[in-house]
């Protein structure tokens, strides 16, 4: 199967010459999942973004990011692409859901009126009156979203952290991308959400057959759903593997630490043996 998503040699560098992320490379394959673990600073948020061509000003990057947005097309190069093909790319080859779904969530707008745009993205602006009802109450639905009527209507401060990110991530669907990038998707969620929305994203990216990138400073939930892992450390990968080899044969002292203060370890070994 090809790869949805290649990054070969990444660099992002300040203006002023910082090296935030050095020599990054990875590659996903559709259907496939890679974690990138690390502590905070070591260059994980940089990287999607990277991916996303969403670097903040005053940073570039450098190397490679190509992006297929469908099995049989070629893939677009995103380092030094252009805002246009950046815009065509973005959505249908690759999206992303942040920790906080309120970066994503526009909070003057109605959740149902959000998803029904990203749905007209990609089903066109034909989609329209209950057609487009229906479609919107669907992708609620589809994110196990409650009384999905109610919370179409709402804005996004009427409605809980956990619904919130679940409309983000109705959002992200809708656009029916090759490749989810969840980014931290989690953290700000407490302990019992945080695994009801992790077991969601894990059976819609299996439903799709998407390719997912899960990024988290927590090296036992990114083990819940993915089965590769980069882990990265001060912007460099220090270790990659499957995520057998590394949670049990942890070969770099860093990862061996994040080992060890991986919260729920147990539950991570847990899904492994099973
Ligand atoms: N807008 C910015 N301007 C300057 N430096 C930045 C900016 N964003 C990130 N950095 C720096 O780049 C490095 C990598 O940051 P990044 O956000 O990618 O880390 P991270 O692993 O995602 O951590 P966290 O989980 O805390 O977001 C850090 O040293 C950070 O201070």
């Amino acid at each position: 199967m090809s790869d949805v998503l290649q990054v070969q040699g990444l660099g992002v560098r300040t203006d002023d010459g910082r090296d935030l992320v050095s020599d990054v490379s990875f590659s996903i394959r559709a259907g496939s999942r890679l974690g990138l673990v690390g502590e905070s600073g070591s260059g994980k948020s940089l990287t999607a973004l990277a991916v996303m061509g969403l670097l903040p000003r005053g940073m570039s990057a450098s190397g490679s990011i190509r992006l297929r947005p469908s099995a049989a097309g070629p893939a677009a190069e995103v380092v030094g692409a252009s805002e246009q093909r950046l815009n065509g790319l973005r959505g249908s080859a690759a999206t992303v859901v942040f920790q906080e779904p309120l970066t994503a969530l526009d909070p003057l707008m109605r959740a149902g009126h959000q998803i029904a745009e990203a749905l007209r993205l990609t089903h066109g602006r034909g989609l329209r009156g209950p057609a487009l009802r229906r479609a919107v109450t669907d992708a609620l639905d589809r994110v196990r979203l409650p009384e999905p009527d109610r919370i179409a209507r709402a804005y996004p401060h009427e409605i809980s952290g956990g619904q919130r990110q679940r409309v983000a991530l109705a959002m992200a669907l809708a656009r029916e991308p090759a490749l989810l990038i969840a980014d931290e998707p989690t953290t700000a969620l407490d302990v019992t959400v945080q695994s009801e929305v992790l077991a969601l994203l894990d059976g819609l990216v299996a439903e799709r057959g998407m390719a997912l990138l899960f990024i988290s400073h927590d090296l036992a939930v990114v083990s819940a759903v993915t089965d590769h892992v980069l882990v990265l450390k001060d912007g460099s990968a220090v270790e990659s593997g499957t995520v057998d080899d590394i949670v049990r044969r942890p070969s770099h002292p860093y990862t061996r630490d994040l080992v060890g203060s991986a919260r729920h370890l147990e539950s991570a070994l847990e899904r492994i043996v099973r």
